[in-house]
């Protein structure tokens, strides 16, 4: 089953209460957390993530697009994520990175930039619970989908299942109604997606739309 995973990067923060209850049809809640050093942007903490696990059921799914991600996986545990990603770019050493997280009994996802290739994954892949393919680079909402991700995302759907593994592919930016079911063709089942749901007049409409879409 495809699950929609919301990215409160392009929600309201003033009304981020009201903007989370609107789109509680979606399986997962995406957070966006940004350093200002691995990207350009800087966006929330684990005292954000730990205020919003109060307020949603939904599997708090944290994308650490950080440098050291080390020092603050146990923070972002602490605080209600249950999945936490961190990129293999970012990570010297990706398998004991990946082995933190599992200590702190949460779920484990690594991210690839678009132009970093699924060799990253040669070693770690099946220790994770996801993998997630940038299809934008990682800093900022609202920006084009890369269409050369498409059969990146194919040929990791082949690697897993020729292995017969259990991996969450998940996909981030650029990705609208009209181009979502070509992700999932692809392989994808964790569809990220920010400006096209809180960009909406009615975000909760908008997940609707994104799962019809993926049927
Ligand atoms: O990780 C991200 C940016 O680094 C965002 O989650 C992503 O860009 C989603 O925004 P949009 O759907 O508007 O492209």
């Amino acid at each position: 089953m495809v699950k929609i995973a919301p990215s409160i990067l392009a929600a309201d923060f003033s009304n981020l209460e009201e903007e989370i209850k609107q789109v509680s049809k979606a399986e997962y809640l995406h957070l966006d957390v940004m350093d200002g050093h691995f990207v350009p942007n800087i966006t929330i903490g684990p005292l954000v993530v730990e205020a919003i696990s109060d307020k949603t059921d939904q599997l708090l799914d944290a994308h650490l697009m950080i440098e050291n991600p080390d020092q603050y996986i146990p923070d972002f545990a602490d605080s209600g994520a249950e999945l936490i990603t961190v990129h293999a770019e970012a990570c010297p050493h990706l398998h004991r990175t990946v082995q933190n997280i599992k200590e702190q009994e949460v779920k484990a996802g690594v991210a690839l930039n678009p132009a970093t290739p699924l060799t990253a994954l040669d070693h770690i892949l099946p220790e994770l619970d996801l993998v997630l393919l940038m299809t934008v680079n990682p800093g900022f909402g609202g920006q084009k989908f890369i269409e050369d991700m498409l059969p990146k995302i194919n040929r990791l759907r082949k690697r897993i299942e020729q292995n017969n593994l259990d991996i969450d592919i998940q996909v981030d930016g650029g990705i609208k109604p009209y181009n979502v079911d070509r992700v999932v063709e692809a392989g994808a089942n964790v569809i990220v997606a920010g400006s096209a749901i809180f960009g909406s007049d009615d975000p909760g409409q908008a997940v609707v739309d994104l799962q019809e879409s993926c049927k």
